[in-house]
């Protein structure tokens, strides 16, 4: 946890927004509203974007950057205002990000962009909401959103938001991304996608102090919206079929980002250096804790 002040030198810190990957992802359910239930395990990568808070006494939330995303659809703005209905009238801010997960990658970096600004204007603007809350309001902005708020790698069901925390090993990763960006819309409203039955979670990861294994969860079989995004995006598919030399690649959430566990940082390295021409990539270590994790009570 990060321990901070109010004060305006150390709001200038730098809080990180971590991607995270989907180890596992079975699409159980539709419910009424069109929202998928899942059962997914995340696990977060010591790799994302960062973010900068210059507090303000105008109450005013402003961006200091421009990334393509309107004012209206930034989940750091609407994420900021969220949490302001609860701050003192004066509370304002200028967020800054730098931008380093690819956008509609499934790495859920706006969703941890959003977890970020929430957990970090609630110390700055002495909000003082508990983390359950901040969880709440963070679903409101997208189903990724509460488990970069809960903090810990989660075996997850519902759209994402019933959590329990699994302790997984923590390899290092290589993660390639096609530089295309899928949408999670999309993809969730192809006809090829059906809903299989509720897996038991299994019995390895009911065990909290045992670690599970990545090749116990790859067994469970791979992510389930992966053969439509392989479909429909040839380049996804062919980021599998290369990776696949190298070992078993899953692709993260609604894609177009890939990833290969590997046995050591240097392999990764190698294997980067090879990489397909026009995929954007990078080497991270598994981890089981987010960088700001809210410790309560
Ligand atoms: C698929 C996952 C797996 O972790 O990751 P990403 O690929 O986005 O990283 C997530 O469930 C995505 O969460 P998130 O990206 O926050 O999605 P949202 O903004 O809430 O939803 C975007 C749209 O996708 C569809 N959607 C999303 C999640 C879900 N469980 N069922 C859905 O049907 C809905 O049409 C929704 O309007
Ligand atoms: N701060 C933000 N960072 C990234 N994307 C954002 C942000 N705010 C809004 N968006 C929108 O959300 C979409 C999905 O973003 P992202 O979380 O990166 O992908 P995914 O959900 O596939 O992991 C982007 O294409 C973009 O239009």
């Amino acid at each position: 946890m990060v321990a901070i002040v109010n004060s305006p030198t150390l709001s200038r810190l730098v809080w990180p927004a971590p991607a995270k990957i989907n180890l596992m992802l079975h699409v159980v359910g539709k419910r009424s509203d069109g929202y998928h239930e899942l059962q997914t395990v995340f696990q977060f990568l010591d790799y994302g974007d960062e973010l900068t808070f210059d507090i303000t006494q105008d109450g005013e939330v402003r961006r200091n950057y421009d990334f393509g995303f309107s004012v209206e659809s930034d989940l750091c703005l609407r994420a900021a205002l969220l949490l302001k209905q609860f701050a003192a009238d004066d509370c304002g801010v200028i967020i800054d990000l730098l931008k380093r997960l690819p956008m509609g990658g499934g790495l859920g970096g706006g969703s941890s962009d959003a977890a970020t600004v929430l957990i970090a204007l609630n110390q700055l603007w002495n909000v003082g909401l508990t983390r359950d809350k901040l969880a709440e309001l963070g679903l409101q902005l997208g189903a990724d959103v509460p488990v970069f708020i809960y903090g810990r790698a989660a075996w997850a069901e519902g759209v994402g938001e019933q959590l329990s925390a699994i302790n997984l090993r923590q390899p290092w990763y290589l993660v390639l991304n096609p530089n295309i960006s899928v949408s999670t819309a999309q993809i969730f409203s192809n006809k090829h996608l059906t809903a299989t039955p509720h897996m038991k979670k299994i019995r390895a990861l009911e065990k909290d102090a045992e670690i599970v294994s990545i090749d116990a969860l790859f067994s469970q079989g791979v992510n389930q919206l992966e053969p439509i995004v392989r479909a429909e995006y040839p380049e996804v598919n062919y980021l599998l079929e290369w990776l696949s030399q190298y070992g078993s690649p899953r692709m993260s959430g609604s894609g177009g980002s890939v990833f290969l566990p590997l046995d050591s940082q240097q392999q990764g390295l190698d294997i980067l250096a090879n990489k397909p021409r026009n995929s954007l990539g990078f080497v991270a270590k598994g981890m089981n804790f987010h960088p700001l994790l809210i410790e309560e009570g």
